[in-house]
């Protein structure tokens, strides 16, 4: 079945150019990550999936203008970025919440300018989109692991950015949470429309999650291949179409046939 993906067509909001990182080495430096180009249009959901060390987190780092890419540009709404920009919000596995904070405490924090209605209203907005209402009060020692990373997607989302980066942020939880937090975050996504990037190395999670996937190969990082996702919402993972989405993955990835 073919599904027409109505975000071919869509804006573009972020664009990749050239983009290579060196690091310092000892001798000369080492090479992360190979020239790569690539885009992102609005309201997109991109994977960029590849093995630990192919270079994810630091097309990612750079992507948020927190490392100067050795050539290249990366350009979102046609703006080069140069620093880091708090209109887009990075959500990364180990980041954690704020301890000291309460759940509202946490997803207030980044709108103490607004002024109380609208700042009251937000906060239960997303309280309730993440299924923490009833846990407003609560510390995040009284959290399970899920429930602080959707506290996390809320504290992210209530600040209403234009793009959200995350960097495996289900990686650490166990098998069913991170099922049902895919679950949330794509319905999440399509109640708040977000562009969104979201690394990782588990290929169920990409086609569970994306419009598109850029398989990455290591040493140096560079894009392999991209491969559009066209199955609709819900997705039904055990569907032939699915299934050969994750083995020609698996094959991409050189994964295919081993015991
Ligand atoms: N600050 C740094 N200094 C030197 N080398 C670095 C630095 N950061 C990353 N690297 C190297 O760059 C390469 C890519 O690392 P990166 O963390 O981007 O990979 P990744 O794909 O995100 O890996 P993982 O899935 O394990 O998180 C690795 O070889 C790593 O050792």
């Amino acid at each position: 079945m073919s599904v027409e993906n109505p975000l071919k067509s869509g804006a573009i909001k972020l664009r990749a150019r050239g983009v290579s990182v060196h690091f310092p080495g000892e001798g000369q430096p080492r090479q992360a990550l190979a020239p790569v180009d690539f885009e992102c249009r609005e309201g997109e959901f991109l994977c960029l999936l590849g093995p630990s060390g192919c270079g994810k987190t630091t097309l990612l780092n750079v992507i948020g203008g927190f490392l100067k890419p050795t050539t290249g540009q990366v350009l979102i709404d046609g703006e080069p970025v140069t620093r880091p920009d708090p209109r887009r919000i990075f959500v990364f596995q180990e980041r954690g919440v704020f301890p000291w904070l309460t759940v509202e405490e946490n997803i207030g924090f980044g709108l103490t300018d607004l002024p109380a209605p609208e700042r009251r209203r937000r906060l239960s907005h997303y309280l309730e989109l993440v299924g923490l209402t009833g846990f407003a009060r609560a510390w995040p020692s009284e959290l399970s692991g899920g429930m602080k990373q959707r506290l996390e997607v809320a504290r992210a989302l209530a600040v209403k950015p234009d793009m959200l980066f995350l960097d495996e942020p289900f990686s650490a939880l166990d098998a069913i949470t991170r099922h049902t937090l895919r679950q949330e975050l794509l319905r999440i996504q399509a109640a708040e429309r977000q562009t969104i990037l979201f690394v990782t190395h588990d290929i169920d999670e990409s086609v569970q999650l994306a419009d598109r996937v850029l398989v990455m190969s290591s040493r140096p990082g560079r894009i392999q291949r991209v491969v559009d996702i066209e199955l609709p919402h819900p997705r039904d993972l055990s569907s032939p179409r699915y299934l050969q989405y994750r083995d020609e993955l698996l094959d991409e990835l050189g994964l295919a046939h081993q015991v």
